[in-house]
């Protein structure tokens, strides 16, 4: 497809954008209407299955042309080899898809957007059973089924959950795996691979509960040694910093700790090890839920040190964010620095801007892999996020109001001597009281 057929399929989008919930009821209806038995590939609750196509065709849409995207298309064919969908499936999504398309876009629909949308369509229809095709001549299994071997719940909020597959399962840090339970079937969602890959060939899953979550509280709530969940194959880029490199800050937002713990377990094998510095922000002392492990790694390396960012009790949720914020302020120097950085969305944007801004250049910021279709959770306009805000994912939804009347910032730390910076940081704003605003609304698995 040429630049052409990319600017029109993108004018197209972008005028059923505002309507995208009628769009994606009017494709599924299509499609289970003329293909009955597709249905039963998807969850019997379809409404986070709306909003999750919606975001994955504008992913693909605005990605038109990057040079990275025939890559990721041929994992998410691999990927969608778990639903034993054969390519003739693909062809039936596809008509599906114009017709919702079509049906919405009313005069603005011609030939040439036609012709458009259908080149569009088949490369990348193309390039994700590609994809499949690759795998199925590596012999991969389409998905893996894995043992619960041990399950922790931290602070009533986030399980440690561990699992050994069935077959060897191929990935590497930065990257995640889609799980299904038993529980739900047909609801899939992206984890975060956790710990190094092939030690025991124990995978390791942190989950966060999520307000009216469906699988990360069945994962917090129901689940238990024995039980079989079912993986897709890895997917996401593998993240670690480049060889060679020899300074390394790594930035962890509550469960965003995962991939991080995958790559600091990537770098402390490396030699020469880097050095190392680790931030991890969480709600609340108690509620860094791998303290321990932590705690273990940092007795055994030198070349590591660890700062916790947390909240005191009556503070507002982004208070230990913006603490941290104002120490990476003060530090002075980044040249030479990588940073890796994973969290709920906002912290990862405002912290990805304030990098920038100390003169980190972005070459040297490493982010979180999840794709946007999942972070984002639905790709709509303002109005539409206006007349249907998302809810805010924080544990408390009091804690948001109270006022904030706070001392002076301070860091925390265990293990090791808080952050000392070298000029006083400076003062944090007032709470701007923007918190509800649908914009900063954080996206979760
Ligand atoms: N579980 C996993 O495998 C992975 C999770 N993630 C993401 O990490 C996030 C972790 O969620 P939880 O553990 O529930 O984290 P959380 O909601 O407990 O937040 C952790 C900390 O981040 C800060 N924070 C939260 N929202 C903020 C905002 N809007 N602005 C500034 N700072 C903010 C707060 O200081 C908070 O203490 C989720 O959004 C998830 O999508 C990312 C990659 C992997």
């Amino acid at each position: 497809m040429n630049d052409d057929d990319i600017d029109l399929v993108r004018a197209s989008l972008e005028r059923v954008r505002r309507r995208a919930s009628h769009v994606v009821r009017y494709f599924y209806a299509h499609l289970f209407t003329h293909h009955p038995h597709l249905r039963r590939l998807f969850p019997a609750a379809m409404d986070d299955q709306y909003e999750r196509l919606f975001a994955a065709l504008v992913h693909v849409v605005d990605n038109l042309g990057h040079p990275g995207l025939p890559a990721h298309l041929a994992q998410l064919g691999r990927d969608h080899r778990k639903f034993g969908i054969g390519d003739d499936d693909y062809t039936a999504v596809g008509e599906s898809l114009f017709a919702a398309v079509r049906y919405h876009s009313t005069q603005s629909w011609d030939a040439r957007t036609e012709a458009a949308w259908l080149r569009m369509y088949t490369t990348t229809a193309e390039a994700m059973t590609g994809g499949a095709h690759s795998s199925l001549a590596r012999n991969e299994p389409s998905s893996w089924e894995a043992t619960v071997v041990s399950h922790r719940l931290h602070g009533g909020h986030t399980a440690v959950v561990r699992a050994i597959p069935s077959a060897r399962y191929p990935w590497r840090p930065g990257q995640y795996a889609t799980i299904e339970h038993p529980e739900l079937p047909g609801v899939w969602r992206p984890y975060s691979l956790a710990g190094r890959p092939g030690r025991d060939g124990v995978l390791e899953f942190h989950i966060g509960r999520v307000p009216q979550g469906l699988l990360s509280n069945v994962l917090c709530d129901n689940t238990e040694p024995g039980h079989i969940l079912r993986l897709g194959a890895a997917s996401g880029s593998a993240l670690a910093p480049p060889p060679g490199t020899e300074a390394v800050t790594l930035i962890a937002a509550g469960s965003g700790w995962a991939p991080v713990k995958a790559v600091l377990d990537e770098l402390l094998a490396r030699r020469p090890t880097p050095r190392i510095r680790i931030d991890v922000v969480a709600r609340g002392e108690a509620d860094f839920y791998d303290g321990g492990s932590l705690a273990g790694l940092l007795r055994a390396h030198p070349c590591l040190s660890a700062y916790w960012w947390y909240e005191e009790r009556a503070e507002g949720p982004t208070r230990a964010a913006e603490r941290l914020h104002s120490n990476l302020r003060a530090r002075r120097e980044w040249t030479g620095e990588t940073v890796y950085l994973c969290g709920p969305v906002m912290f990862v944007q405002e912290t990805t801007e304030l990098l920038h801004e100390c003169g980190l250049p972005a070459e040297s910021l490493i982010r979180d892999p999840l794709p946007s279709s999942v972070q984002q959770r639905g790709h709509v306009s303002h109005a539409e996020q206006f007349l249907d805000p998302r809810p805010v994912n924080w544990i408390d939804p009091d804690a948001r109001t109270r006022p904030l009347d706070l001392p002076a910032p301070e860091s925390h730390s265990e293990s090791h001597p808080a952050p000392q910076p070298e000029e006083q940081p400076e003062p944090v704003p007032p709470d701007s009281g923007s918190w509800f605003a649908p914009h900063r609304t954080a996206g979760r698995v």
